[in-house]
């Protein structure tokens, strides 16, 4: 495990989304717009999905990566807040799915 986090990498992309940072790949990928981004998730969803059926677990561990980051950079350039997406898993955890993670062992 690893203490990395979506948050981590949230505040990575929504720093570099602002720069002006020529070599960074998420700078050129916003400035693109939104159709082009969510043309990428897109694609590293197919090939998340592909992976999975052939069973390769190190491709679908890498295209996983792949859609998180895509998405997030989605979520960047349509202003909507990761926290927001969190709050909406949360809700639909109900009761139970406070209890299962409070019982979890800690890392
Ligand atoms: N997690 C990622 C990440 N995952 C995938 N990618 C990029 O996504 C691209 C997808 O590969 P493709 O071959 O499909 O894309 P491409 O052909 O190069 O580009 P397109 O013309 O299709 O857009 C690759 O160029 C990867 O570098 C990522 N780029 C950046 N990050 C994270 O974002 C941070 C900031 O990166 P920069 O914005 O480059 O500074 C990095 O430190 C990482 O943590």
């Amino acid at each position: 495990m690893t203490d990395f986090t979506l948050e981590d990498l949230d505040a990575i992309i929504a720093a570099r989304a602002n720069s002006a940072d020529d070599k960074s790949y998420t700078r050129k990928l916003v400035n693109k717009g939104v159709a082009k981004c969510a043309q990428k998730l897109g694609e590293e969803a197919v090939e998340a999905a592909i992976a999975a059926v052939q069973k390769d677990r190190q491709e679908l561990t890498a295209e996983a990566a792949d859609v998180l980051y895509h998405l997030l950079v989605v979520l960047n350039v349509s202003n909507v807040p990761l926290g927001d997406v969190m709050k909406e898993l949360a809700s639909r955890t109900g009761q139970t799915g406070l209890e299962e993670k409070a019982s979890r062992p800690q890392e």
